[in-house]
């Protein structure tokens, strides 16, 4: 492809030298994974700085460069005010505007996003529509499964795997947007036809500033719906009528607004909800008409994801006979109220959870359901939001018999600074502080009794662990069950 033909997509560039016979091969944003003909984008991160990588991007065989500022190399450099959204922009370009060719789903919001993906997959499995995802566990095309790193990749890699999805024929893509990538620009330029709010509270204020900050960024989800392309198809923004927050998103947006809700009036209801140890059982109230729904899911929370699920399939056109079934045929997603049962006589759910908001709610179903005492095991991420920790402590103790604070993934950090934040506000001592994980979870389990139930919180699907600089293997779900064979054959 001939540079200057891709380079209109810009608005503003100012270039060094002539670009006018440049041919490039591909974009690249890693100095380290330049090919030779491709146009390397300096990008400065929170790390390190792209433009230091300049001249190795050069000599790895880069022919043109594009920067915020001039650079000491031979090579044509493009400057632009910001490389990060001219990446958005020429990624969209070169791989010929893809999002354009697909019924395009984004869900963002501080809790549910991934059970809301995996909700729309079976319903849109039980239409025989192909789709692809791309989210916190991983990206699916079809049936396929790659590994990712951000629950929302950057533009590069999203921009080329929308590529991919067009060519194998998928239909729809569905994707969790996050703040973080929202802020920065990943998904600038994606044609969305239905963005999704599921809720909004305390999380990422390591990142985002204070909550109008994080609010703000997620309203612009709803702000770039419908200024993209195909500007004469209808787009749908989805947004939950309990959740205050929705007030704000409803301004950003001139698009066809969709409401759902259980407290508040709304378009897409649930009435006569019943929550058991068996799941849940709701009307699903809709404009296109009213079917019973009987769910393995379990908790108000998950009528919630349900009801967003919902609306947006509704707006897809989708009947409700297959909302329906693919409701009562999802069992759960991995790591999300995923129950571990190898015949103990106690219950054991691990979970997600790793926000103030999600831990209560996952609490409060647990409560409910639990003919016996809850303990919990809960641990903070480290090099993330200090101000939740002590938050997320409280709702253990409000709504735990037993509590046991533990390490997540500490990263950076001292795990015993992070339990102290943990446990700085608490008035009662009736916690126990056990920083291994491995050995907190044997203690939960070995001191549980028949009918009791114990949650294990923060880590979910995880299968690792981040201490320091290194990742090790660690699976709360393997962790559980090899800790109750042993605790169980002990007592033979
Ligand atoms: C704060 C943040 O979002 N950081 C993201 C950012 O990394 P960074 O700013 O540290 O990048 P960097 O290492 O400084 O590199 C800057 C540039 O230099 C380039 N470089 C670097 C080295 C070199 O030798 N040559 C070279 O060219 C890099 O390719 C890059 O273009 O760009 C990377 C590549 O896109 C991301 O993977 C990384 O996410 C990190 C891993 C992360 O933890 N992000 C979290 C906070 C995040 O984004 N989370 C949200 C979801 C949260 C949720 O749902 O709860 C997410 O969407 O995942
Ligand atoms: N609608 C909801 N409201 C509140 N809590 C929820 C809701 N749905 C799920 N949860 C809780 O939040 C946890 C994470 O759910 P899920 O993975 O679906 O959210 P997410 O928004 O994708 O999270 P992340 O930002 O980490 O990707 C679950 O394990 C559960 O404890
Ligand atoms: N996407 C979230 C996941 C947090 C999961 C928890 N296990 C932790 O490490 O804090 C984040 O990166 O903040
Ligand atoms: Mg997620």
């Amino acid at each position: 492809m001939k540079l200057i033909d891709l380079i209109h997509a810009l608005h503003w560039y100012e270039a060094t030298s002539s670009i006018d016979e440049i041919e490039i091969t591909g974009i690249e944003m890693d100095s380290r994974a330049v090919q030779p003909g491709h146009l390397f984008m300096c990008i400065e991160g929170y790390t390190v700085d792209g433009h230091d990588f300049a001249k190795q991007a050069e000599a790895n065989g880069a022919v043109a460069i594009i920067a915020e500022r001039e650079l000491n190399v031979s090579v044509p450099v493009i400057l632009v005010s910001d490389t990060t959204r001219a990446l958005a922009i020429l990624a969209d370009a070169f791989y010929k505007s893809p999002t354009k060719n697909l019924s395009l789903i984004g869900i963002t919001g501080t809790n549910g996003k991934t059970t809301v993906s995996y909700l729309l997959e079976a319903i849109f499995r039980e239409q025989q529509v192909k789709t692809g995802m791309i989210g916190t566990i991983q990206m699916k095309i079809g049936e396929n499964v790659f590994s990712v790193k951000n629950t929302t990749p950057d533009a590069l890699f999203l921009q080329k795997s929308f590529y991919q999805m067009v060519e194998e024929d998928v239909k729809t893509t569905i994707m969790e947007v996050s703040s973080h990538a929202l802020d920065l620009g990943r998904v600038y330029g994606c044609d969305f036809d239905i963005s999704i709010f599921t809720n909004l509270s305390q999380d990422h204020l390591d990142y985002h500033k204070n909550m109008d900050d994080y609010l703000r960024a997620k309203s612009l989800l709803f702000s770039m719906l419908g200024n993209t392309y195909n500007r004469d198809k209808p787009k749908f923004a989805i947004l939950n009528a309990d959740d205050s927050s929705s007030k704000v998103l409803i301004k950003s947006t001139a698009q066809h607004v969709v409401t759902y809700g259980i407290h508040h009036k709304a378009d897409v209801i649930a009435k006569d909800i019943q929550l058991d140890a068996k799941g849940s059982r709701f009307t699903l109230v809709t404009p296109k008409g009213n079917i019973e729904i009987v769910s393995k899911l379990m908790g108000e929370f998950s009528v919630y994801n349900m009801l967003a699920s919902a609306a947006a399939a509704l707006c897809d056109h989708v009947p409700l006979q297959s909302i329906k079934s693919a409701f009562e045929k999802t069992t759960g997603v991995r790591g999300r109220f995923e129950p571990v049962d190898v015949g103990q006589p106690f219950g054991v759910v691990v979970d997600y959870a790793h926000t103030p908001d999600s831990l209560e709610n996952v609490l409060k179903t647990v409560q409910s359901i639990a003919k016996g005492n809850v303990s919990v095991v809960i641990g903070c991420g480290g090099d993330r939001d200090r101000t939740k920790r002590p938050k997320m402590a409280q709702v253990a103790m409000r709504y735990a018999d037993q509590a046991i604070f533990t390490s997540d993934n500490p990263r950076t950090e001292d795990p015993i600074r992070i339990l102290q934040d943990m446990t700085a506000d608490l008035t009662s001592d009736t916690y126990k502080v056990i920083p291994d994980r491995k050995q907190a979870i044997y203690d939960s389990l070995k001191n549980a009794k028949k009918n009791d139930i114990v949650l294990i919180a923060g880590k979910g699907h995880e299968t690792y662990q981040i201490i320091g600089d290194e990742t090790i293997e660690f699976d709360d779900r393997k962790v559980t069950v090899q800790a109750i064979l042993e605790i169980l054959n002990k007592e033979k």
